[in-house]
């Protein structure tokens, strides 16, 4: 066990791109919702660079297909927004998958009893239904999804509130994510912090996690507990 590791009493997962592969989904709403607006579609991978700011943030993207766009609420956002919602809640689950290993780490450290957060920007109208059509509703003793409190990640909010709801310092909190909102967050509320690095997030290992781990499974070995 390292050092960073040795006082982790609990962990927090981010959701797309760190438990659950969710692009194709995202992708067929965010281009569903571009085809009502009368755009043509964009590549999967090209929308994953756009995911990780929440959906407001995401449909303003894909509609400007620009990672500058920010969501301001003109008539084409909104409207995209309820195209999005709608498209995307038709079809959370088609081909959204969990990463390897994921489900039996996930059944591990509940199994030893550590205390486990959900924290995500994806909102809550699309994260409950989803963790429950995956089975995994009932994994977390704590779901902070990307409205649950007032400021998503970056902010430290959502972890300093994971914290609290799971009763465990910061610094005994892990939290393991795919971008930079989920080291900033962490960095912000004091967490240690692990990046994956097979989500969405690009040049992972120059984030400045206090790993990067390769594999969902890495995780045991991170905290000791293969
Ligand atoms: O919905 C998003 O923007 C990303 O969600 P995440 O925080 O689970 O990566
Ligand atoms: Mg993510």
């Amino acid at each position: 066990m390292n050092e960073a590791s040795m006082s982790i009493i609990a962990c927090a997962f981010d959701l797309d791109g760190t438990l659950v592969d969710s692009i194709h989904d995202l992708a067929r709403a965010a281009n569903l919702a571009r085809a009502d607006a009368g755009l043509s579609p964009l590549e999967s991978d090209r929308v994953a660079s756009f995911v990780g700011d929440g959906a407001a943030s995401l449909v303003a993207r894909v509609l400007a297909d620009s990672h500058d766009a920010e969501y301001t609420g003109s008539d084409i956002q909104r409207e995209g927004m309820l195209s999005f919602n709608a498209h995307y809640l038709a079809g959370l689950h088609i081909a959204t998958r969990f990463y390897p290993k994921v489900l039996a780490t996930l059944h591990l450290l509940r199994e030893r009893q550590v205390p486990l957060a959900l924290v995500t920007n994806k909102p809550e109208r699309f994260t409950l239904p989803l963790l429950r059509e995956l089975g995994i509703d009932t994994h977390f003793d704590v779901v902070v999804a990307g409205d649950t409190v007032s400021n998503k990640k970056p902010s430290a909010d959502p972890l300093l509130y994971a914290a609290s709801r799971l009763n465990v310092p910061t610094s005994q909190l892990l939290m393991v994510g795919d971008s930079i909102n989920d080291v900033l967050s962490a960095r912000a509320a004091g967490c240690p912090v692990l990046a994956v690095s097979y989500g969405y997030g690009s040049d992972v290992e120059s984030l400045n996690a206090d790993a990067v781990i390769h594999s969902f499974a890495d995780l045991c070995e991170f905290l000791d507990l293969a």
